[in-house]
């Protein structure tokens, strides 16, 4: 029997909720921000780069969120719409919100660090209002990401999306992505993203992530088996806990463990990874590939994208994946660079 079950009648395969920004990667790489002078504008947020992601891969993709309306929601808008991502259930928030930051710092291919403006931010305002039932049962998958639970009303939006994905079986996928500057203190943070770990079929998140979710737990060795079994009690059938650049692992309910390949990368910037082997991985499960052959994809889909310059723009077309895993393969360590072309 599968672990997950796809329901191939839904017309739209993959829905995410939450964070729509924009990146500013600094265009003067290996340095401080402080050097930095100039920034290349790209969309951002990490549900966002993983729709863009799985949109790329070809699936029919669409995104439940809120944008400022200013240029800078404009343009995600327009981005959005330019991959063929539904846009419908994305709302322009009029409140006076605005668009989230990130300025990213790449001190060294593995120095990197994000700096976030993220107050008042669109993202945040999303309400109960403005998630359609309708929309989220016509979906087979549902993405939901840890930093929409930051803060009321994005919160109870996302608990109500997850209500509706539960009664009408669509596959619930957490990606943790856990951003410290939102959240109020380490407790709230644990204790909401426990609540929703609960509703979920697949939980991914870096060992980092899951050790803040423990936090009224015993696990004084950071034990990635003792972390996934919690959640087989509950609805969930997958855990992956990945672990940079030393790969990932991966759990199940039927008492599996797999050990996520590592390709070699060119590596221009760490952050991206996680955004790319959700999209990557997803799109394997989606496929019916077992567990081995998506985290594959997911980690040859995260080599190229670190070695670009942006996230979102980076992610790569099943063609490539596939031209990438097989030269790494035939043991041709030429790295491609899937976008390296900065004005
Ligand atoms: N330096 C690296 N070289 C090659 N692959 C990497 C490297 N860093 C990360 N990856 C790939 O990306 C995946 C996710 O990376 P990770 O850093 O754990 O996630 P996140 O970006 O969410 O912190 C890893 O499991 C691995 O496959
Ligand atoms: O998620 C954000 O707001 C910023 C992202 O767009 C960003 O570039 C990033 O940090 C990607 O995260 P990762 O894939 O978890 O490394």
């Amino acid at each position: 029997m599968n672990l997950l079950n796809f329901d191939s009648r839904k017309p739209m395969d993959f829905i995410a909720i939450g964070r729509l920004c924009i990146d500013l990667n600094a265009n003067e790489i290996n340095r401080p921000m402080e050097e930095s002078v100039t920034f290349t504008k790209y969309v951002g947020g990490s549900p966002a780069n993983i729709a863009i992601g799985m949109s790329r891969l070809g699936l029919k993709t669409g995104f439940i969120g809120r944008v400022a309306d200013d240029q800078m929601g404009r343009f995600i808008l327009n981005y959005l719409k330019k991959n063929q991502i539904d846009t419908s259930n994305v709302i322009t928030d009029q409140s006076g919100s605005v668009t989230g930051l990130a300025f990213t710092e790449i001190k060294s291919p593995t120095d990197c660090s994000i700096l976030l403006y993220r107050d008042n931010v669109a993202d945040l305002k999303l309400e109960p209002g403005d998630i359609s039932e309708e929309y989220i049962k016509n979906a087979k998958t549902l993405l939901i990401s840890g930093t929409a639970l930051a803060k009321s009303p994005s919160r109870e939006a996302v608990f109500l999306a997850l209500d509706y994905a539960r009664k009408h079986d669509v596959v619930v996928f957490f990606d943790l992505d856990y951003r410290p500057y939102t959240w109020t203190s380490p407790e709230e943070t644990a204790v909401y993203y426990n609540l929703a770990a609960e509703k979920c079929d697949v939980i991914i998140g870096t060992r980092e992530e899951f050790d803040m979710m423990e936090r009224f737990e015993q696990n004084p060795n950071h034990d990635d088996s003792f972390t996934a079994q919690k959640w087989f009690a509950y609805h969930a059938k997958i855990v992956v806990i990945k672990h940079g650049k030393n790969g990932s692992i991966a759990y199940t309910k039927r008492g599996e463990s797999f050990e996520g390949t590592v390709f070699p990368a060119k590596v221009i910037k760490t952050f991206g990874a996680g955004d790319s082997y959700a999209a990557g991985f997803i799109y394997g499960l989606m496929q019916g590939w077992d567990i081995p052959r998506s985290m594959e994809y997911g980690a040859a889909a995260a080599s190229i994208v670190i070695s670009s310059h942006s996230c979102s723009e980076a992610m790569p077309t099943a063609g490539q994946i596939d031209n990438y895993i097989q030269k790494c393969k035939n043991g041709e360590l030429t790295v491609e660079f899937a976008d390296t072309t900065r004005e």
